[in-house]
């Protein structure tokens, strides 16, 4: 593998099983600074395992993982399966991942002030005062400002995401990893989440997004990734993956999902 420096993110032929369901059969991804890759594909394909391998929330049994150039070192058990050889290592690139997850994740006890500023200082170990500056111009920008002092169970959904967005910033990762990020609102909270990721993106964030929001992926992604039974099925611009797939299987999808 080469090039791993001009990449923010590089994941290589990554396998996982659980028991004796292989959900993932060699995934690969490289993201440029910059990228927006989405992650598409049909229920139970292996898009949230994928996603979930990258910050080690879940272990993969092989795979190779470079995230802002540092590479994951790995170890074989004696199961035959690969493991971090250091959680210290393992915990240290984590905070250069910022995980936004389909149901928020707010700690409920903590305002959302509270819970902007948790990571940068107990993770990095920023001064509360300079992780509060921050984390109110955070909140300003996925407007929620105003919010700062509430605690989540006041809050909708949408703005509750919009919290847990400005939290996974708050870190300044190399790559925002968002899963499914907008299955769990109601429709019409959807598009406030959207907008606020969409910003991101204009803005140069390198984000990976598994996502259902097909019309959201072809117009804001850089990249399409179309998983099937765990496996890149097809993958390409946009334009690509929603124009003309070669794949049968990605055109009977892209075209019947949720636009
Ligand atoms: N912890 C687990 N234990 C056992 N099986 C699991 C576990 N997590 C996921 N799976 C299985 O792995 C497969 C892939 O799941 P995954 O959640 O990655 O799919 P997905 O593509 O994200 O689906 P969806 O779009 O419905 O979220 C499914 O068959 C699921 O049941």
């Amino acid at each position: 593998m080469t090039n791993d420096i001009s990449h923010a993110l590089r994941v290589d032929d990554v396998h996982k099983s659980y028991g004796t369901h292989e959900v993932l059969k060699g995934v690969s991804l490289a993201a440029k600074k910059g990228d927006v890759i989405s992650l598409i594909g049909s229920s139970g394909s292996g898009k949230s395992t994928f996603l979930r391998c990258i910050n080690f929330l879940e272990i993969p049994d092989r795979g190779r993982f470079v995230v802002n150039g540092e590479e994951v070192l790995m170890k074989t058990g004696a199961d035959g399966r690969a493991h971090p050889a250091s959680w210290r290592q393992v915990e240290r690139i984590r905070t250069g991942l910022g995980m936004v997850f389909q149901s928020f994740n707010l700690w409920a006890h903590m305002t959302v002030l509270e819970n902007v500023i948790e990571a940068p200082v107990h993770v990095l170990g920023m001064s509360r005062k300079e992780a509060t500056e921050k984390a109110e111009a955070l909140l300003q920008k996925v407007g929620l400002y105003d919010k700062r002092n509430v605690y989540p169970a006041f809050m909708s959904g949408g703005q509750q995401q919009r919290a847990s967005i400005a939290r996974a910033l708050c870190v300044d990762p190399a790559v925002m990893l968002f899963d499914e990020p907008t299955s769990a609102l109601d429709p019409e909270l959807v598009g406030e989440v959207l907008k606020v990721i969409r910003d991101l993106a204009e803005e140069g964030r390198t984000m990976l997004l598994v996502t259902h929001e097909m019309k959201f992926a072809r117009n804001v992604s850089s990249h399409v990734m179309f998983l099937h039974q765990g496996r890149v099925e097809e993958e390409g611009r946009p334009e690509q993956i929603f124009g003309a797939p070669i794949s049968a299987r990605c055109r009977e999808f892209t075209s019947s999902s949720r636009h």
